[in-house]
Formats: C-alpha cells, structure tokens, sequence
C-alpha cells in the first residue's frame, strides 16, 4: 500500500544523544514487551488450531492490561458479547466494557473482511537495541507539559488546542510512562488519549471498498485523528507479504521512511489481519489527513499516528495520501475523484 516519506533530521542525533545514558527502570518494561510477545503468539497459535470453530459471529481481538480474549460470538441485541480468556476459559462479558462503534463496525465488516480488532500494535520482532527506555519529564503531576523537557525536545510538540504544532519540524516526543506528570493534565499526550473513533462511520464505497466519513466537522488542522495498528514487520516479512498480494485484493501493509542524517528508519506495519477502523480509511490524491510517527517510550517502532491537514466538513471521506510512487504498469486505478487525481494509486514496495 503505502510508500511514505518523512525529512527528519533530528532523530539519529537524539539517538546518539541517549546512546550514553543507560536506561534506569526499564525492567518493568521489558516485562511487559514479553508479555506482549507471548500474547501474540498465544493468538496465533489459537487461531491456527480454531480454524473450525463455527459458527463465528464475529472474530476480534481485544487486548486489555491483564488477559489476551478472543471474541467468538456476539448476541443480537450486542449486549453480551462470548469471549475467550486465551489463558483461562470462556467466558461472557457486557458489550458496554466495549466501545459501541468497534462492535458494530466489526460486525457489519465480519463477512467481508475479517480481521482481528486490536487497540495497540503487535510487535512480533523485538530487537534488544529497541529496548531502551527514553528518559521521562520531572514535571510536577499537575504540570501541563506544553514546554517541558519530553515536549520541547525538537521544538513545542502541540498548541492550546491540543492540535499539532504546525510549524514543528523534527521528531515528536510525547511524555511516557517514566514521567512524572499526570496522565489526565499533561498536554503532551494527545495521542495517547481519546482518537475519533466514536465520531466516525465505516462507510461502503461505490468503487474503493470499505472508507471512513466523519459524522462531525473536525475544525481545526492538526487534530489528532487515530493510530494505524496493525503487525509490525521485519522487511524480509513484509517483502514476502508483498510478494503474496494479489494485485486486486485491498492492500493494508503500511511502509513508513524516516530519513536521518545516518540512516533511513523503516517501518512496516500489517493491518490486514489485525487492525483497528484506520484501515479502512482510503487514499487520495488530495488528502485531509497525513502520518506522524510519534515515540513515547522507545526509539523503535514509532507509533504511526493520523493527524488532520485541514478543516473536515461532517460526512466528508478520511483520506491520506499512499505514496508518490506512480507507475501506470504496476499501480491500480485511483478512484479518489480529487481534481488533482493522477489517475493512479501509489504503488507497493519495501523501498
Ligand atoms: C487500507 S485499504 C483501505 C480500505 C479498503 N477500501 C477496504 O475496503 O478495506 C487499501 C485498499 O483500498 C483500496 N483503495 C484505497 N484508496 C483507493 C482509491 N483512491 N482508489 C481505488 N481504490 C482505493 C485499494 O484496493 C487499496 O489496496
């Protein structure tokens, strides 16, 4: 699917910067990252060896701080919905522990599309240098962190109305779990809190498949919008995924470039098999949204994350742009209607 370029400059240096400085409490971290690991392949081994389960009304994942559950059915008035505890046993619980919209649109998706609903990316490939843990803010708890050390790293990360900063350049840093802050005052979290999902509608396309409409004018450019989750890949997994697509099928490998002085930072994320409602949102050639990545804790993987370019009317289509590599040979036909539609979709590589 997407090809997309960042001009950073900033982030090899920090890098440098944090390669002298061991990380103090990254134990608790590390825990958790293998229990994330082991979660993950729990899943997968529970979906290999349940293929046959039938009937399956509805098929997601959800993931809280405690248990991995899967969900395998869902009553008609979506009011209890039947879980697995991967690591216990079966059991129900109430749909109002779930957000309402990620239940209907999964359900309304589950036959054409399915997928695992997931809330956070699933990292599979951990490399020990990503361990590291980014230092946190000593802020007081009730500390705004519009300008503390985390938020003005490269340059004052979001404005009064928790909106990007449009004239940001470099990368963003967002407070962590080391910080002192509190999670409900501090500014410098906006995409750890609330994205748009309950003001969003998976809509069916004449000719793009599934996209998403927002049901509320989004006014102000820089709003924080959704992450795109998914599985994150080695290069190796996701060439050979590329390799696997056929040309017709709706493509949901999202490839990332950060360019440094040093190196480019690569990073490949699959949501087709495991994802949330950004994956349904298409491309355009004249696009209302675009991708920031985002670190909060460790250097690698950053979170993707969609912010608005310009005001959104209500009903207006979510859209970003894939990529520029055009070819008419290899790209499908572009159906964004946009008045500076090239004709063709951006086209898919690991480069
Ligand atoms: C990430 S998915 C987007 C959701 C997808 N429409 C669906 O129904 O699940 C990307 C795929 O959607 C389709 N698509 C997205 N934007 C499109 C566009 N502007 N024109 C034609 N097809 C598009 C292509 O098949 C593409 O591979």
């Amino acid at each position: 699917m997407s090809n997309i370029d960042n001009d950073d400059d900033g982030l090899a240096v920090y890098r440098l910067a944090l390669a002298t400085q061991a990380p103090e409490n990254s134990a608790l971290k590390q825990e958790k990252r293998s229990e994330l690991r082991s979660r993950f392949l729990n899943v997968l081994e529970y979906l290999k060896t349940n293929k046959n389960i039938s009937p399956i009304e509805l098929d997601f994942y959800r993931e809280s701080s405690l248990t991995a559950t899967h969900c395998l059915s869902i009553d008609s008035n979506f009011s209890q919905i039947l879980v697995e505890d991967l690591q216990t046993k079966i059991g129900c619980m109430s749909t109002a522990l779930i957000q309402e919209q990620t239940i209907a649109t999964a359900a309304a998706l589950k036959e054409k599309t399915p997928f695992v609903y997931i809330d956070s990316c699933l990292i599979q490939l951990i490399n020990d240098d990503d361990d590291e843990q980014y230092e946190g803010c000593s802020c007081a708890t009730e500390n705004t962190c519009i300008n503390c050390s985390c938020a003005n790293r490269f340059g004052i990360n979001y404005d009064s109305n928790h909106c990007l900063n449009m004239n940001k350049t470099g990368p963003i840093f967002e407070c962590n779990s080391e910080c002192n802050c509190s999670f409900d005052t501090c500014q410098n979290r906006v995409s750890q809190k609330d994205d748009q999902s309950k003001n969003v509608k998976i809509i069916s396309t004449s000719n793009k498949g599934y996209g998403v409409i927002t049901e509320k004018p989004i006014l102000h450019p820089g709003t924080y919008i959704g992450e795109y989750v998914g599985e994150v890949l080695s290069e190796s997994e996701a060439h050979r995924r590329i390799l696997l697509t056929k040309n017709f099928e709706h493509n949901y490998l999202l490839l990332y470039n950060e360019h440094s002085s040093q190196a480019i930072t690569k990073t490949f994320i699959d949501a087709r098999y495991y994802g949330n409602w950004t994956r349904f949102i298409n491309h355009s050639c004249n696009p209302n949204l675009h991708i920031v990545p985002i670190r909060s804790d460790q250097p690698t993987p950053p979170r993707l994350v969609f912010f608005t370019l310009r005001e959104i009317q209500a009903n207006e289509e979510l859209s970003y742009s894939y990529g520029t590599t055009v070819d008419e040979k290899f790209s499908k036909p572009c159906h964004c209607s946009s008045s500076s539609c090239t004709g063709f979709m951006p086209y898919q590589t690991t480069d």
